[in-house]
């Protein structure tokens, strides 16, 4: 048991349509005795753009992970919301370096549809129709693994797109790319968001939280130090820590 929380069981329970989309309540991470995340309270609305800023370190990924079910938490709970009909929400995630497997760009797409339960006869043509989407449709049977970084990561996006998820998780997704692939992946958000899907993102690149951002979590040393509309975070932080984060006087 870690002495940083109460004994606690994950709970993934879901909550009514009416509440938040996802409540992270009390939760905490610690790994071979180092508390990494501690005593997380979070709420995120059921629509918008969240970016989580803060230091190398500060535990981005790891609260995104959580929260996504990639990892367990060492206390407290993950609690999303459902829909209506109660069914689970549909989530994504995309990676700094896109886990492609060894197949054509066009199978790791209809891969995803066969493991989502579409059928067979309609996966080709989402499939064709995401790559196109994303300008890759010339690369539909190259091997994945062999495409550019900048060429992955749009598959990645694509292959997120024909799985119409409800959240879509992105971790520093334009880190390594050049201006025109960070603008692609920029445009992918946008889009994301307009046909109704929930973003939740880690990024280095202020000026991108800036153009993106609906709201920020900033985290400090597995703290979240403050939860704030994006506008009021950029100008007027309310914590000492942000505004040292902001003028780049607060290293990782
Ligand atoms: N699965 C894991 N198990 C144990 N420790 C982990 C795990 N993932 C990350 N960590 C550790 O947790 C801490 C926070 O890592 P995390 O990747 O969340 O930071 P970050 O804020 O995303 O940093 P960066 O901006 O450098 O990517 C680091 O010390 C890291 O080594």
């Amino acid at each position: 048991m870690n002495d940083f929380c109460h004994p606690t069981t994950l709970l993934p329970t879901a909550s009514p349509a009416s509440q938040p989309l996802l409540r992270l309540e009390g939760l905490g991470f610690s790994h071979q005795g180092q508390t990494l995340l501690q005593a997380i309270d979070l709420s995120l609305a059921a629509r918008g753009r969240t970016v989580i800023l803060g230091p190398n370190g500060a535990g981005k990924s790891l609260l995104m992970r959580l929260a996504h079910g990639l990892l367990t938490p060492s206390c407290g709970h993950v609690r999303w919301a459902t829909h209506e009909s109660g069914r689970p929400l549909r989530q994504a995630m995309v990676f700094q370096r896109p886990v492609m497997l060894r197949r054509s760009a066009l199978a790791n797409l209809t891969y995803a549809l066969a493991a989502r339960g579409v059928p067979w006869r309609q996966r080709r043509g989402l499939a064709q129709a995401a790559l196109t989407r994303f300008g890759l449709a010339s690369l539909a049977d190259r091997p994945a693994r062999v495409l550019s970084g900048g060429e992955q990561q749009r598959l990645a996006l694509a292959r997120a797109w024909v799985l119409e998820p409800d959240v879509l998780f992105l971790d520093e997704p334009t880190s390594a790319l050049d201006p025109a692939s960070l603008r692609a992946v920029e445009d992918a958000v946008h889009a994301f968001h307009a046909q109704g899907s929930r973003i939740v993102m880690t990024s280095h690149d202020l000026n991108q939280a800036r153009r993106l951002a609906d709201d920020i979590v900033f985290l400090y040393e597995g703290h979240v130090i403050e939860h704030t509309p994006a506008r009021e975070f950029f100008h007027a932080p309310s914590t000492q820590l942000a505004r040292g984060f902001l003028s780049g006087d607060l290293l990782g």
